[in-house]
């Protein structure tokens, strides 16, 4: 038995030899490959060619036998492009010629080319530092004589769960949560099952390290701390050439892309080229959190430079130096992702716009949801999550959503998505037309009341809020006027629900709804602690970052965690087993119904309108059968015939963390 390291997947060895992902191939860059029977056959002869699928590469392995093993396998990396006219092009020489032993780096003087992805393999070292198939000490006897581990490893064969809980006890030494984020993401480059093991374990406690509140920080330090690339960078000067960008992502079979320009990363603002911590982190739920298999999740920060003068400034900033490309630059920049994308993947790739600013997330989702499978997150997805929470929430207020009056902090992709949603289910519910079930919602934005005398100056999305009243300027003011039952913080600006707006919700409301979404926690508009003290206990409440249990009157309130979390995961899940091709309204209102359900009488005793985030993967393969459901109902999804029932389906579908053993 040998190895042979490849450059590609072959697309037809993926489909026959998936489950059994063996290591008769090795990855390159996070990328596997996997050789299926007849490649195998092909093995045993002394050269053995891994087909390149649509990459254009072709890698070419020889192998010579000693005592039965490869003394050293070599092999030759021959990229071929079509050229212009359509032959293939033998672009050896711009590649950077043919490398002759594994590591030629460390021949080369410092200013010599080398070509680092041209290698050879003929041990385990390499099987170790494969994040995909490395079980670190879980290797057992069988497979470290199998793989050349002999002498690699200490000793001991331990289990995944001794490992888990190693890592674990690792991860509470830290007491500043970015050493915990650092060390989450080492071992995700390390030993990726053990990752996504411990983050679906230990999903309340690591999800606020993974994702929302540290993410934020991770980003704001993303320069100092980038150890490694972990998506796709495509930035203006990969402009004419993004297909070619793709090819060069390891991975063939992508189902779901997190894509951002940095713009709005949270309520953190501008971070360039630093936001790519954000599609890291979602994918990563993506995959904890939803079951997506992480070789199908692909991260990607568009690059069109930052206007923060802090960044640019910043001798670790690892983006683009210059201001924000925008206007029709940006529009083909975007425009040439959006097509590559499904040049390369597909007409059934996801693509989850995240963190743009609102004069691109609006335009970018109308534009490409005639033509594309794309879902703002920050739009549709935190919609579908609140009004999950308020149909939720209504179980302990009474009422049903058109009897209430809602008022909105901050008027932009989150507050006017919620705004839409809630409209549209109003207006289901009551058949009265959406005109009118907008008049029940108000919003403020850094104006003030979003009125009809605003009307010529308001941005396009802002428009159909702008009702009939006087203008007023602040939050307080608003909640004075309106008399809402629910208030919604959407505005990116901590500690904007004062005591005094509190206590004015509580002056009018039994039990005041209120819902302080911004992130990250330092962008809360109010705390939980602020939110029951200053209500008097009576405040049924949730924000976008998690708070601890709060004390309050002599009872333990546990608040819920109202974050788009919850829905983005098992969204795409539906859309993926589905086969779905376009987005569609109803679909986010199917997952709003399917979350809301998933909230139990136990969890409304402790004031929950959220159901406990260690039940994700339940909560998510539910989502994803409704989102399903609907994609059939549509007709929408092209993965036929429908299965008769989609939960288990979409159980089945679920990847598992669980190392697989290796023959
Ligand atoms: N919990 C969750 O799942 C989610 C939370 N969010 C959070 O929501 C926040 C906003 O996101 P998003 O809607 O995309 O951002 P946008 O930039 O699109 O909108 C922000 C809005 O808030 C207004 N605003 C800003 N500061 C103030 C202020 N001091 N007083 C009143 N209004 C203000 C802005 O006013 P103007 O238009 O006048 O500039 C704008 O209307 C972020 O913190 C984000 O993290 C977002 C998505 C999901
Ligand atoms: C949660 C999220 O998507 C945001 O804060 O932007
Ligand atoms: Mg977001």
């Amino acid at each position: 038995m040998f190895w042979i390291r490849s450059y590609e997947k072959s697309s037809s060895c993926y489909s026959c030899c998936e489950e059994n992902r063996s290591l008769f191939a090795v990855s390159r860059a996070g990328g596997t490959s996997t050789l299926c029977p007849s490649q195998r056959k092909a093995a045993s002869a002394a050269v053995v060619v891994c087909s390149a699928g649509s990459a254009g590469r072709t890698g070419v392995g020889e192998k010579t036998i000693t005592n039965g093993r490869p003394a050293a396998v070599e092999v030759t990396v021959k990229e071929t492009r079509k050229g212009p006219s359509g032959p293939e092009v033998d672009s050896r020489s711009t590649a950077g010629g043919v490398v002759e032993d594994v590591y030629g780096e460390d021949l080369a003087t410092e200013d010599q080319l080398i070509t680092p992805w041209a290698v050879s393999v003929a041990s385990g070292y390499s099987l170790l530092r494969d994040p995909h198939h490395n079980k670190g000490l879980a290797f057992t006897q069988k497979e470290r004589d199998a793989y050349y581990l002999q002498g690699l490893l200490p000793p001991a064969c331990v289990t995944q769960e001794l490992q888990e809980k190693k890592v674990m006890h690792m991860l509470r030494q830290y007491q500043v949560p970015l050493q915990r984020y650092m060390a989450l993401m080492d071992l995700q480059e390390r030993n990726e099952r053990l990752f996504y093991k411990l983050l679906m374990d230990n999903v309340e406690e690591l999800l606020p390290i993974v994702y929302t509140p540290t993410v934020g920080e991770a980003c704001q330090k993303w320069g100092s701390i980038y150890r490694r690339p972990q998506g796709l960078y495509i930035s203006l000067r990969e402009k004419g050439r993004i297909l070619d960008v793709l090819k060069n992502w390891p991975e063939r079979n992508i189902q779901v892309i997190v894509v951002t320009d940095g713009e709005r990363i949270l309520g953190l603002g501008d971070l360039g080229c630093q936001g790519m911590g954000i599609p890291v982190g979602k994918l990563a739920l993506y995959t904890a959190l939803g079951g997506v298999r992480p070789s199908a999740c692909l991260p990607v920060m568009i690059d069109v430079g930052t206007n923060n003068e802090k960044l640019l400034n910043d001798e670790f900033y690892i983006g683009l130096r210059q201001k924000r490309a925008n206007g029709q630059e940006y529009a083909e920049l975007m425009d040439e992702f959006m097509t590559a994308v499904k040049q390369n993947y597909g007409e059934k790739v996801l693509i989850q716009f995240e963190d743009f600013a609102n004069h691109n997330a609006f335009e970018l989702l109308a534009k490409y949801r005639r033509t594309h499978l794309v879902f703002n997150d920050d739009i549709q997805g935190t919609a579908s999550v609140v009004l999950a929470g308020l149909v939720a929430a209504l179980k302990l207020v009474g009422g049903t959503l058109a009897e209430h009056t809602f008022l909105f902090l901050g008027a932009g992709e989150a507050g006017t998505g919620i705004a839409e949603l809630i409209a549209l289910e109003m207006s289901r519910q009551t058949k009265a037309p959406l005109e009118e079930t907008r008049k029940k919602i108000w919003l403020v934005d850094s104006k003030g009341l979003i009125v009809d005398s605003r009307k010529e100056s308001l941005q396009h999305f802002k428009k159909p809020w702008a009702h009939e009243h006087e203008h007023l300027k602040g939050l307080l003011d608003a909640v004075k006027a309106i008399k809402p039952t629910v208030l919604i913080g959407s505005s990116g600006a901590g500690k904007t629900f004062t005591k005094e707006v509190i206590e004015a919700m509580t002056s009018f409301n039994e039990k005041p709804v209120i819902f302080a979404l911004s992130n990250p926690t330092s962008q809360s508009e109010c705390t939980a602690e602020e939110a029951y003290q200053w209500s008097k206990a009576r405040a049924i409440f949730a924000s976008g970052s998690p708070f601890d249990p709060v004390e309050c009157h002599g009872q333990t309130f546990v608040p819920g965690q109202a974050n788009n979390a919850y829905i983005f995961p098992g969204f795409g899940l539906g859309l993926v087993i589905s086969g779905a091709i376009r987005v569609h309204d109803d679909m986010l209102l199917a997952a709003s119904e399917a979350l809301a359900r998933q909230v139990t009488q136990e969890n409304f005793d402790k004031g929950l309108i959220y159901p406990p985030f260690s039940n994700i993967r339940k909560i998510s393969a539910h989502i994803a059968a409704e989102v399903a459901a609907k994609a059939y109902e549509l007709g929408l999804a092209t993965r036929l015939p429908r299965p008769a029932n989609l939960v288990k389906y979409a159980e089945s579908c679920m990847y598992s963390p669980n190392y697989r053993s290796y023959r």
